[in-house]
């Protein structure tokens, strides 16, 4: 079977890759992800600046098992690193490389944009709408003036094909008008649904306390919790933007999940719980999966079941 897909216009040898923020921080990281069974990798959003982030305990896989609490607050080694790591990369490797940038002012994207775009290197920009953790700042992605008017400044700076990554929607006329915006921008060619869950509590039964130290424990979702919300994302985007691709990202444990992903429309699926606790060798575990689930349904590539789902 075909695990290949294409995502702005580039090939990936199969549709897994990393969620940004999960091993992708520091060039090691990076180089684990290169050495995977990963068909792609992307950068941890970067600010302007050099962040360490928040205080720990700041991330942690929940005891039900269902999935995880975060409250990194953007820790990220500024945009330069990243951009020097762009430079230096191995576009003639199969794995196309995508940059997350998520400045705190719509004048840091900017400027964050403006050398990624004079560089004019083969990566991919994702513009990050959506981190849920640092305290004072609102997410854009919720704030849908705000959000067109940051697109009408970037899109025409960026130039080339982009993405953005976006919060969860839980209302579908939040839906219909965020699609609204992004049919307005051509070159956004692709979003990437969904970033956590925001601002979820954790509480340990025994101690009675929160389980992570920043902003009183209160942290974004990710893991198997948040698959049916991220497929609804995948699916109200992908009906509503039928120019562009969606990314899934949400709740993947195994084949099954990615299988899910594909149906509801995604055109590549990335993995941050799941990722995050098992490590790179998750990639070559769910792309075997992901195999023997279409050889038993008798399907061999994406194309033949993407956006598939079937209604009632
Ligand atoms: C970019 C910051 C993000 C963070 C973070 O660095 O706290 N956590 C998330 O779950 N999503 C984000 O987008």
């Amino acid at each position: 079977v075909d695990l290949s897909t294409k995502v702005a216009g580039l090939s990936l040898p199969n549709l897994l890759f990393n969620a940004s923020g999960v091993c992708c921080q520091t060039e090691a990281d990076l180089k684990l992800m290169i050495e995977s069974e990963s068909g792609s990798l992307i950068t941890k959003s970067a600010t302007y600046e050099y962040r360490e982030g928040n205080p720990s305990p700041r991330y942690l896989p929940l005891p039900s098992g269902l999935g995880s609490i975060n409250s990194m607050g953007l820790p990220n080694e500024g945009y330069e690193y990243y951009l020097n790591f762009a430079k230096n990369y191995d576009y003639s490797s199969k794995k196309p490389l995508f940059i997350s940038l998520s400045g705190l002012s719509l004048a840091d994207n900017v400027k964050m944009c403006e050398a990624f775009v004079a560089a004019d290197l083969p990566c991919v920009l994702e513009v990050n709408f959506s981190c849920p953790n640092v305290p004072g700042k609102p997410q854009l992605g919720y704030d849908m003036e705000a959000m067109e008017n940051a697109l009408n400044v970037l899109a025409p700076l960026i130039k080339k094909p982009f993405g953005v990554k976006l919060p969860p929607y839980f209302d579908i006329a939040h839906f219909d008008t965020a699609a609204a915006i992004f049919n307005k921008f051509d070159n956004l060619v692709y979003v990437t649904c969904i970033n956590s869950v925001g601002n979820g509590l954790a509480i340990d039964f025994e101690t009675e306390s929160a389980l992570i130290k920043p902003k009183d424990g209160f942290g974004g979702l990710g893991g198997l919790m948040v698959l049916n919300t991220a497929l609804a994302n995948v699916n109200a985007f992908y009906r509503r933007l039928p120019t562009k691709q969606v990314i899934g990202v949400g709740g993947v444990t195994s084949g099954k999940e990615v299988f899910l992903h594909v149906l509801a429309g995604a055109s590549a699926v990335q993995i941050g719980t799941t990722l995050k606790e098992e490590g790179p060798t998750v990639f070559a575990r769910i792309n075997k999966e992901l195999t023997d689930i279409m050889i038993a349904k008798g399907y061999k590539s994406l194309d033949e079941f993407r956006g598939k789902v079937k209604t009632l």
